[in-house]
């Protein structure tokens, strides 16, 4: 089962909202709407994110981002379709149970947090678990592994102010982390950081991820950062989901001329990785040598570096190390060409022919 689901979710502000979903549903765009005064955020939204899993969704500015995210978590009631979390229905909820599900199944994580100056990074850590009434030993034990998770350890008993901006946003994280909720809704959490202190925030995110296994909703505008976190994401355009698929398909299958026009500037041999490019071996035993081999999470620029030192195929290896398929060298500059790999067939020459004869006649 899926841990969170959207189903046809549309939020209208305004006047005559019902009125507004009819109109959008028949086919309506937003610009139509908003001549009568009224805003369609989010039009039909639907989706699933499964446990474990990083959903991103990655729009411009006013795309309906946070209308959508802000529905997941129950703060803002859909004007119609429904939220699933675990199953329950968070639009049909009361109000009590709607906010013990918030204050202890689901975790946000905002762009600038919010931390109490007045307060040391544990007790900020452990605000969360206040809220909750744990009490405090537990509370603070709580605090300090979440910390020491995002790297915190030493830091504890020091002041906001005394913490760089990075670091502050690592204690919003380890007080996310630490109540322990199985969701975690980020919007554009690394959004303020400097491009350094961001990417290494992702790392770590992605560090943490592979331990704890938590269900992620990512907010971002940045299609980088999307396409670094996200497992499964969803491209917003106009209130509307205009490609939901994984970094792979959205770059080498875009649905339509506004996915394709943001992925233009995307450096795919950093993004797409070893496992898009391989195919199975050709030949018998291809790949089982010594030589240099990767991982398929391995992306291709670090690919093409193996491919340049073996005289073969890059082996590329599973977890257990057995070999999951071979990048041969001509499916590499095919992609970096920004063809398809499997487009990568080589034309008939008369030279390279008479050339290769030449050689296997010396042999
Ligand atoms: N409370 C509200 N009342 C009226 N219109 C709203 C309200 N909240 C959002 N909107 C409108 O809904 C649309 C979507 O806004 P939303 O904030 O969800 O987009 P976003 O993609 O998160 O943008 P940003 O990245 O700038 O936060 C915008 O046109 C916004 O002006």
């Amino acid at each position: 089962m899926s841990r969170l689901q959207a189903d046809g979710l549309y939020k209208v502000f305004g006047r005559a909202p019902d009125e507004a979903v009819r109109r959008l549903a028949a086919g309506a765009d937003r610009g139509e709407l908003r001549a009568d005064g009224t805003t369609a955020a989010v039009i039909d939204a639907s989706f699933t994110v499964d446990p474990g899993q990083i959903f991103v969704v990655m729009g411009l500015s006013g795309s309906g981002k946070s209308t959508l995210l802000r529905m997941l978590n129950g703060l803002l009631e859909p004007t119609a379709g429904r939220v699933l979390f675990d199953g329950r229905d968070l639009t049909s909820l009361p109000a009590r149970e709607l906010r013990q599900v918030r204050a202890t199944k689901i975790s946000m994580v905002f762009q600038h947090f919010a931390l109490f100056p007045h307060r040391s990074v544990l007790e900020n850590a452990a605000y969360g678990l206040e809220v909750q009434g744990v009490p405090r030993a537990e509370r603070e034990k709580r605090a300090v592994e979440a910390l020491e998770l995002c790297g915190l350890g030493g830091w504890a008993a020091s002041w906001p102010d005394e913490l760089s901006g990075g670091m502050q946003q690592r204690v919003g994280l380890a007080r996310a982390l630490a109540t322990d909720a199985d969701l975690l809704l980020m919007d554009e959490s690394f959004s303020a950081l400097d491009p350094l202190i961001r990417r290494d925030m992702q790392d770590q995110l992605l560090e943490l991820q592979k331990r704890l296994k938590k269900t992620i909703v990512f907010i971002t505008h940045d299609l980088n950062e999307a396409m670094r976190l996200g497992d499964r994401i969803a491209v917003m355009r106009d209130g509307r989901i205009v490609q939901l698929g994984s970094a792979e398909d959205i770059l080498l299958r875009p649905e339509g001329e506004y996915v394709a026009s943001f992925i233009q500037d995307v450096d795919r041999s950093r993004v797409l990785t070893a496992a898009a490019v391989m195919t199975e071996p050709e030949r018998d035993g291809e790949g089982e040598c010594d030589c240099p081999s990767v991982s398929p999470d391995t992306p291709v620029a670090e690919v093409c570096a193996v491919s340049a030192r073996v005289p073969h195929p890059v082996a590329v290896r599973d977890a257990d190390g057995n070999v999951a398929g071979t990048v041969p060298r001509e499916r590499l500059v095919a992609f970096i060409g920004g063809q398809e790999p499997d487009d990568a067939r080589p034309v008939p020459c008369a030279w390279a022919a008479s050339a290769s004869a030449k050689e296997a006649a010396h042999a």
